[in-house]
């Protein structure tokens, strides 16, 4: 069922400790890499997200067409009414799954299950039917993968033959769409007869998470070689391991937009290291901006406000761009009039959430207004009501960087606010914890 959530704060001085749950992007890689090592990759800490969960879920069911007659079974259920995960077996040869809204989870499973022997049906929830994968889908069907489009040609749900000789090693795909069609040509490509060399054609977006993903398969024992736009990786074998995932810095990015906004903070955020993998720790320098202090020690990092001007003005997130919505929000709150370039992958993320930024801002006044690839922020119009009502549009950044906004309007409601569990089911309990009220209602 969903619910609205009405968050309200009449007290600006923050001071908690959060636990965050396992990174989304770790932990959806490390279950890949588990998978296709036949477990000997171990997973540590893993993600609560629910489409960590709904991923693990399908990896460990051991239905992966192994054997087609037996081990047919429906998935426990996963704690998030969005993130419907269901593995079934349809009349025909395909066993059907469903991945809900997991994007990563979609272009990973594709990889993932062209080279699984048997039939799947991979689809997910009417948004990721309009989420474009025929980047992936051209990589692969030139590696020699039978894969084709149940409905509309370029998007799922696809229909997987799985299991093929490979064609060719070498495969030129682009680069600046999305980094998750090379992540999951990558994740695979050690089990590939002949390895694979991958040519990445104009500007890459999103580069942290590919560095990521080679780590993560380094660690897994899996080399590889990047040199200039070529990374290669040659078949070998994984190593027996476990892989640890970090907490989320994208979650945590959250508490630095909590931080930015308040009077006086002081956080705590248990597990957080100055040395991630993940390219979201950026954050800690984009918030420094706003006068956030991070430091790093007791095995985490501590957040503190130290008032000072504001005088960064352009920000670049085509390396973070699931951090945009974070900052573009508390730019907004406090009136400073930056400019944003690096949007572009934003609009075929959960929503478009360019849109949904223009439409939620303009409550409070503001406008983001796109001037080909830079966007600026244009507060002069700015005004605080006394209660703002928040789209989230099915993505679960929109309910999370509208939350903060507690801090200067003095009821946010956020519609749907369910759709956090896709990444950070205990969002709404932590906000609780560090002294917001919560009033939910239908
Ligand atoms: O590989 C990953 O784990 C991700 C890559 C990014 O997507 P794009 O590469 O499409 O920008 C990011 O937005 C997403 O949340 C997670
Ligand atoms: C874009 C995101 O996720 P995905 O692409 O995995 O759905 C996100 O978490 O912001």
């Amino acid at each position: 069922m969903s619910k609205n959530i009405t968050v309200s704060r009449p007290n600006k001085t923050v001071k908690a400790t959060i636990q965050l749950t396992g990174s989304k992007s770790e932990c959806n890689r490390a279950l890949v890499i588990e998978a296709l090592s036949q477990g000997k990759v171990k997973v540590d800490n893993i993600s609560d997200a629910a489409d960590a969960v709904t991923l693990a879920g399908i990896l460990r069911s051991q239905l992966v067409n192994e054997n087609q007659e037996s081990k047919i079974k429906n998935q426990e259920p996963v704690n998030n009414a969005l993130a419907l995960s269901t593995i079934t077996q349809n009349t025909q040869q395909a066993t059907e799954v469903n991945i809900g809204p997991a994007g990563t989870a979609m272009r990973f499973l594709t990889a993932y299950f062209a080279l699984q022997p048997g039939e799947v049906l991979l689809t997910g929830t009417e948004r990721m039917k309009q989420r474009p994968i025929g980047i992936l889908v051209d990589a692969l069907r030139q590696l020699g993968a039978d894969i084709t489009y149940a409905e509309k040609e370029g998007y799922p749900p696809l229909h997987i033959k799985g299991g093929f000789t490979q064609q060719t090693n070498q495969i030129t795909i682009k680069g600046d769409i999305s980094s998750q069609y090379i992540t999951a040509l990558l994740l695979v490509a050690s089990r590939l007869a002949n390895g694979l060399q991958l040519h990445i054609d104009g500007e890459l977006t999103s580069r942290p998470y590919i560095e990521m993903t080679l780590s993560m398969l380094q660690q897994a024992g899996i080399q590889h070689t990047w040199t200039d736009n070529i990374i290669s990786i040659a078949p070998q074998d994984f190593r027996e391991t476990s892989i640890w995932v970090e907490p989320d810095w994208s979650a945590a990015s959250y508490w630095y937009a909590v931080a930015a906004l308040a009077d006086e903070a002081e956080l705590f955020l248990p597990g957080l290291t100055s040395y991630s993998l993940q390219g979201d720790s950026v954050i800690t320098e984009l918030m420094a901006n706003f006068g956030i202090t991070s430091q790093f020690k007791d095995g985490g990092v501590y957040l503190k406000k130290e008032p000072k001007p504001i005088v960064r003005k352009i920000f670049d997130l085509k390396s973070c761009p699931d951090l945009a919505q974070t900052l573009i929000v508390v730019c907004a709150a406090l009136g400073h009039e930056a400019t944003f370039t690096g949007l572009e992958t934003l609009k075929i993320k959960e929503t478009d959430r360019i849109k949904a930024l223009q439409n939620e801002l303009a409550k409070m006044g503001v406008e983001l207004v796109e001037k080909g690839q830079v966007y600026k922020l244009n507060c002069s119009q700015k005004f605080i009501p006394d209660h703002i009502t928040i789209q989230t549009y099915e993505d679960h950044r929109m309910a999370m960087a509208f939350a903060p906004l507690a801090l200067v309007i003095p009821q946010v409601e956020i519609e749907d606010a369910q759709v956090v569990e896709k990444s950070y089911p205990a969002f709404w309990q932590d906000f609780k914890k560090a002294g917001f009220t919560i009033d939910t209602h239908v």
